[in-house]
């Protein structure tokens, strides 16, 4: 409730404004079967024209009241519900932003894309229809209620036990509905990932001729989905009729007594016109009500869920250093960061690596750009540690190149570097500065990465290629820049083919390309970004080999200028990785060589193997 507060507060006017147009409508609706009344009782019995003619015009004015008050009120809480809504999904794009590669794997797609969809559309719709239905509801009830009791005590006492059965109808059929609005909603969410599943690996399905066990899949999925509704639809079958026959009953029921109370000489014929008018008012309000309530337990899960994904606490260690220096302010200084970087560390081959101290005033190209210190990663829930005390540095200009074996933790160590994963223990440097200790824009603003598997986004080459330069202190590129780093990767030479060139639409994840043509873009995407360091996870991977020795000789040029960019390079081939002025090599997560080829031929016997294996290939 605290938090609902906090989102309408910032709309206190507007939803000030949906209240007093409620009180118009209610006194509207509620003044025309007053006047019945009395135009029946002062006019009709009467005889009395100039009564009729009166209240007549007074009843069309109460009336235009009502029918305007009601449709501003639907409009401005609509626009308080989008304006709602809106706010939410700002949040959540926040809020996902900041979530680390684990906190994706933990939610799952399907439910972070339901709770980022649906369960806004849920909460805004209930929102808008509750400052509508519900909120003038109790105000009608009391008033109403009021009336009736005022005409006649037991007509009034009729009313109120019907509205006592309907609620408690209702809280009935909201008891057995949640458990099974939960279920609808972890379906969903399991079966938006089985599609998304299903279209993506589309190619794979096919040629596998699994077509027909996937449709059973999503049928079966489908099925249970069905049960889920048709048992939530049961519950809603018995008990809605129910309450709308209640609702039915009420007229003949007023009638009945009303008769009795008319020939007692209690009230009036037109106090029973007035007080079926009331119950109506009355009843249907509440109708309504319940309609808008019955939906509310779902609103709530789905609020829930939103909050769920705004509050995860998976902070990152960027995050948690970010709040504890904004608490201890003044605090650590960078230069004491800096200067507590100074120490050695060690390879598990032995080579020791001496790091000079660094302070800001004396960033040179000579102090290491990155350090790995002792650095251990564990993935979410795993058993054993991806990595395991990995030490390495890294200077500026120098190739750097990972080899090991399939799942040895190649990526996982390119992946570490802009910080997409908070290590378990140790630190990453980057400029003498722990990247832990640096807000993480700052860290990344400096990495030009090239994931494994590049991936484009929907829109054209120039919007992919502009990305290279966002989150960075760069200018805006120009046609020139980019001519020159599609140049170097290479992607030129399919760019110039399309007749529309940079302006050349690509599908979702740049699907309309090649793989070799995907990379070679998200190299140029790279190259744009000026870095002081590549990383390139098996990129050249794709390319064919003249491609291949091209780019690696323009990449090569290109770290001997401007900010002399490092790279590392997770490699599959010694004959690439021995042109690396170190190779790093990895076994089972754990650093066993750091050196030249010659001196790892020397001195460690996975890397010895790794060659021996691919001479016998060749
Ligand atoms: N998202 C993840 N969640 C859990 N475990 C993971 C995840 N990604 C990788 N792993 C595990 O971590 C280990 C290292 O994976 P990594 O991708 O770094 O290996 P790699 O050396 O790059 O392999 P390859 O040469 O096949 O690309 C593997 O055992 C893998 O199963």
């Amino acid at each position: 409730m605290k938090q609902l507060c906090a989102y309408l507060w910032p709309l206190k006017w507007p939803v000030l404004g949906v209240l007093l147009l409620s009180l118009l409508h209610i006194g509207g609706a509620l003044t025309v079967p007053t006047l019945t009344a009395s135009i029946i009782n002062e006019g009709v019995l009467k005889g009395n024209l100039d009564i009729i003619e009166t209240y007549s015009f007074y009843m069309v004015g109460a009336s235009l009241i009502t029918v305007i008050a009601a449709i501003t009120s639907v409009y401005a809480s609509s626009h308080i519900a989008a304006r709602i809504s809106l706010v939410m999904r700002e949040q959540l794009v926040a809020a996902l932003q900041k979530f680390s590669l684990t906190d994706f794997s933990h939610f799952g797609t399907g439910t972070i894309l339901m709770r980022s969809t649906r369960d806004v559309e849920k909460i805004q719709s209930v929102l808008s229809e509750g400052l509508n239905m519900v909120l003038p509801t109790p105000l009608m009830i009391f008033v109403g209620l009021g009336l009736t009791f005022y005409k006649d005590y037991y007509l009034g006492l009729i009313i109120l036990t019907l509205m006592i059965i309907m609620t408690a109808l209702m809280l009935v059929i909201q008891q057995r509905a949640l458990p099974i609005v939960k279920s609808v909603q972890i379906k969903l969410d399991e079966i938006t990932d089985l599609v998304r599943d299903h279209i993506l690996g589309m190619p794979v399905i096919r040629a596998f001729n699994r077509s027909h066990d996937e449709n059973a899949r999503e049928v079966e999925s489908f099925s249970t989905m069905a049960s889920l509704n048709i048992k939530l639809h049961r519950t809603y079958a018995v008990g809605l009729p129910s309450i709308l026959m209640i609702f039915n009953m009420s007229t003949v029921v007023i009638l009945w007594v009303g008769g009795y109370s008319v020939v007692d000489g209690r009230i009036q014929v037109g106090d029973i016109i007035a007080v079926i008018e009331y119950a109506t008012q009355i009843l249907l309000a509440l109708i309504m009500s319940i309609f808008v309530l019955l939906d509310i337990p779902e609103a709530i899960i789905c609020y829930q869920r939103i909050q769920e994904l705004l509050h995860h606490h998976g902070a990152t260690r960027n995050e948690s250093y970010a709040k504890e220096a904004n608490a201890n302010m003044p605090g650590t200084t960078d230069t004491d960061v800096i200067a507590n970087a100074a120490d050695t560390a060690s390879t598990s081959d032995g080579a020791t690596i001496t790091r000079p101290i660094v302070t800001s005033s004396s960033l040179t190209y000579d102090a290491p750009l990155l350090e790995f210190q002792h650095v251990t990663f564990r993935y979410d829930n795993a058993e054993a540690p991806a990595l395991e005390d990995i030490s390495f540095t890294v200077h500026h200009s120098q190739h750097i190149a990972i080899m090991g074996d399939i799942g040895s933790g190649k990526s996982t160590i390119a992946n570490l570097i802009p910080g997409l994963f908070d290590i378990e223990s140790g630190d990453i440097l980057l400029n003498g500065i722990s990247i832990y200790k640096q807000p993480i824009e700052q860290v990344r603003a400096q990495i030009g990465y090239v994931p494994q598997k590049a991936y484009l986004f929907t829109g054209t080459i120039d919007m992919n290629l502009r990305y290279g330069v966002y989150g960075t202190n760069l200018p805006d590129i120009t046609k020139a820049d980019m001519d020159r780093a599609c140049a170097i990767s290479r992607a030129d030479e399919f760019i110039g083919k399309f007749e529309d060139g940079y302006e050349h639409q690509l599908s979702q994840g740049g699907t309309n390309l090649s793989g070799g043509q995907r990379q070679r873009l998200a190299m140029a995407r790279a190259l744009l970004r000026k870095p002081s360091l590549f990383i390139f996870d098996d990129s050249f991977s794709a390319l064919d080999g003249t491609t291949e020795r091209y780019v690696r000789q323009a990449i090569a040029e290109e770290m001997q200028h401007g900010a002399r960019p490092a790279l590392i390079s997770v490699e599959q081939k010694v004959s690439a990785a021995k042109k690396a002025d170190a190779i790093l090599v990895i076994n089972q997560g754990k650093a066993v060589g750091f050196g030249t080829h010659e001196e790892l031929l020397d001195r460690c016997d996975i890397y010895k193997q790794i060659v021996a294996s691919q001479e016998v290939e060749a």
